[in-house]
């Protein structure tokens, strides 16, 4: 800036030079025009201060502008140089150089048209046209000038102070020379003068040479700084570019921080609301513990307690453990004596059971007379010559048991439990019941299935009563060690035809008796085709009953408005085992309800039920003969003439115990079947069929 306001005031010293020593007008001109080429570059503080916002293309321009600037100046050191000379040149034509001057300029070392250029001004621009020069300072001499421009120790640029002493010499020069006004004819003078001013244009030149050189080296300063402050500047929009990076990552991670800051929030509410639960559980904790403690206590009470009931326990069990020793053996001297009492009773055995009067039955009971164990018929009748009083005929027998009509089902069953015992022990037992159509053998032995009293449990009969025992004595046998597992079959024979009554009719098949293969129980007979039910409990054996009761075939007769026609066999397969002896056993209770004895003219049968009678009548007549067979110990036995006693060989032969229930009518009217029912239970119980023996293994 300094440099540029200089060179704008070099135009005092023009301007102040006498006309003689001017400068032509085009080159005034041309060097304002080069001054102000130089202005317009700019100033170097005002680039530099704008530098801050781009100073990369800043450095550049600074660079260019002072390159212009240095060119600018070259240029117009030509000029200046050019003119000078070309003033020079033309000087001769306008004057003629004396030769002194012109050796004074040779000497000087300037050269003759310098000299002449003043001349040439002068002539061209008198002084009172030129413009006043502003702010030129002409205190300066040349030679303290010289000294601090120079040095340039102020630290401004050495081309400012130059110009100053250029100017401040020029402007010397042109006051000595207005003056000192030569006189037309002080040619030397004048030479004098112009060659002064030629010296000062040199040095101008020369300052405007170094301010070139200034420049020059400036430019190429500003080249080095431009292309280094351009590496800075590229390692600057890295480094931005990393800056910018870093402050995208930077807010992203403060992004993630305010989520973060978020979650701490909740964080802390669920935090603040664990405290809370957590100093409540702390109570709640506190409070365990003291009962927990409490309790401790008290285990360790009762651990002590338990220690010495375990020891009591471990007594117990050996104690226990010895009483079951002795139960088992007093178990197997109980069955032993048992079975010594039925051998002693005998194998089979007869009850004798009266049934009540019905409501329309007359002379009823006054011809029986009833014992614990005997009974008597009596019959009166007229004597033959008609004299005398009537005649008694007494028929009397003896039975393992005479029950009376008021004989209740429970005192009954009560005679025979023992036998159903046996079962469990491992004997065949066969249970039937014999006597005419109405005597009373359903009841006995299924109970009442109408009326009041139907299905009642004190009316329940035998066989439901037997049932019933045979579980809950397995039961009983199971703390000895005893298992049972059942199965349950019903059958009936119908004019010598077998039936299952498991089954609905529409779904039976043919069933045959056969025995089983050698490998199985020996002598074990079984029915093809026939079902046989597992069973576990005595519920479910009595609803095999109730159907079995519902499948059964029931005709009405003239005699019993319900009376059976077939006899109904009920089987139940028990078979234990010992898990502690090693013991099995295995045995068939057999619950069989004949059909009814009673004569062939006094039922009044004819047709369908006169065939029914006859098949029942021979069936009854085989197990007569059977029975008469055992008791005279022929070597030979009827078993098979009917399916019946093909049934019952098992239970009537040695291996079985068998108690034959005889049911009378107390009916006078039926006193003659009451009678033959008798006798063939007398003969039943005359018979001996050998000792028993057990099923086991
Ligand atoms: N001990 C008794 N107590 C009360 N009533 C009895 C008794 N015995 C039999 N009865 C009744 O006598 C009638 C005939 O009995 P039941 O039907 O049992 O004879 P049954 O011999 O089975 O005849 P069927 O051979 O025709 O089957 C029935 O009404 C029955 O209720």
């Amino acid at each position: 800036m300094k440099i540029v306001s200089l060179m704008a005031e070099n135009q005092a010293p023009l301007g102040d030079l006498t006309v003689k020593s001017r400068l032509p007008l085009p080159l005034v001109r041309r060097k304002r025009k080069l001054l102000e080429d130089a202005d317009s570059i700019g100033p170097v503080e005002n680039t530099k201060r704008s530098r801050s916002e781009k100073p990369d293309v800043q450095v550049i321009e600074s660079a260019s502008g002072l390159e212009a600037r240095g060119v600018a100046v070259t240029k117009a050191i030509h000029h200046l140089s050019d003119k000078s000379a070309s003033s020079a040149v033309r000087k001769p034509t306008a004057t003629v150089q004396p030769a002194r001057s012109r050796a004074m300029s040779v000497r000087n070392g300037i050269g003759t048209s310098r000299s002449v250029f003043a001349g040439t001004v002068n002539s061209r621009h008198p002084p009172s046209s030129r413009p006043p020069l502003r702010g030129v300072k002409g205190s300066v001499t040349p030679e303290t000038s010289t000294s601090g421009h120079f040095g340039a120790s102020d630290g401004r640029k050495p081309g400012s102070s130059a110009c100053s002493l250029v100017v401040s010499s020029t402007r010397t020069t042109h006051k000595s020379a207005r003056g000192n006004q030569r006189p037309g004819w002080d040619l030397r003078g004048q030479i004098e003068d112009k060659n002064k001013v030629l010296i000062e244009y040199r040095n101008q030149i020369a300052f405007l040479e170094n301010q070139k050189s200034h420049l020059e080296r400036d430019v190429q300063e500003k080249s080095t700084v431009s292309s280094t402050r351009g590496k800075e500047l590229e390692k600057l929009r890295q480094a931005f570019n990393e800056a910018d990076n870093e402050r995208i990552s930077q807010r992203n991670e403060l992004l993630r921080l305010q989520r973060y800051e978020v979650e701490c929030c909740e964080l802390q509410r669920s935090v603040a609301e664990l405290s809370t639960a957590k100093s409540s559980l702390s109570i709640q904790l506190d409070c365990s513990q003291v009962h927990l403690q409490q309790k401790t206590d008290e285990c360790l009470k009762y651990s002590l307690n338990i220690k010495q009931l375990e020891e009591l326990v471990e007594n117990l069990k050996n104690e226990n453990a010895e009483k079951a020793e002795q139960i088992q053996s007093q178990e197997m001297e109980r069955r032993r004596l048992h079975n010594i009492v039925q051998e002693l009773k005998g194998n089979i055995r007869v009850f004798c059971r009266v049934r009540p009067v019905l409501k329309n039955e007359e002379n009823s009971l006054e011809h029986i007379v009833l014992s614990e164990n005997s009974i008597t018929l009596e019959k009166t009748a007229e004597s033959r010559t008609g004299r005398d009083k009537k005649e008694a005929t007494r028929f009397s027998f003896t039975f393992d048991k005479v029950f009376s009509p008021l004989a209740k089902q429970s005192v009954v069953f009560e005679e025979i439990s023992h036998l159903v015992q046996s079962a469990l022990d491992g004997y065949n037992v066969t249970i039937f019941a014999y006597g005419q159509t109405g005597g009373g053998k359903t009841y006995t032995m299924e109970g009442p299935t109408k009326g009041p009293t139907a299905r009642k449990l004190e009316s329940r009969g035998m066989i439901p009563r037997a049932v019933s025992q045979v579980f809950l004595t397995a039961e009983e046998l199971q703390v000895k060690g005893w298992k049972y597992s059942f199965v349950a079959s019903f059958l009936e024979i119908y004019n010598d035809t077998i039936q299952d009554l498991l089954v609905s009719g529409a779904s039976r098949h043919d069933y045959e008796i056969k025995h089983k293969p050698k490998t199985s129980r020996s002598s074990e007979l079984y029915v093809t085709n026939l079902k046989y039910e597992s069973v576990t409990s005595s519920e479910e054996v009595e609803m095999l009953l109730h159907k079995a009761s519902e499948n059964r075939s029931v005709a009405a007769t003239a005699v019993n408005d319900r009376s059976s026609r077939s006899h109904s066999i009920f089987q139940l397969h028990i078979e234990g085992s010992n898990e502690c002896t090693g013991q099995a056993c295995f045995a068939i209770l057999t619950l069989v309800d004949l059909a009814g004895s009673e004569r062939l003219n006094k039922s009044q049968s004819c047709g369908e039920r006169l065939k029914e009678a006859q098949a029942i009548n021979l069936s009854l007549s085989c197990l007569a003969q059977v029975i008469t067979a055992l008791g005279h110990k022929d070597q030979h036995v009827p078993f098979r003439n009917s399916k019946l006693t093909y049934l019952l060989q098992n239970c009537l032969s040695g291996n079985s115990k068998t108690l034959m229930f005889v049911n009378l009518s107390p009916s006078y009217d039926n006193f003659n079947e009451t009678l033959n029912s008798l006798r063939f239970a007398a003969k039943v119980n005359d018979c001996f069929i050998g000792t028993a023996q057990a099923n086991k293994k």
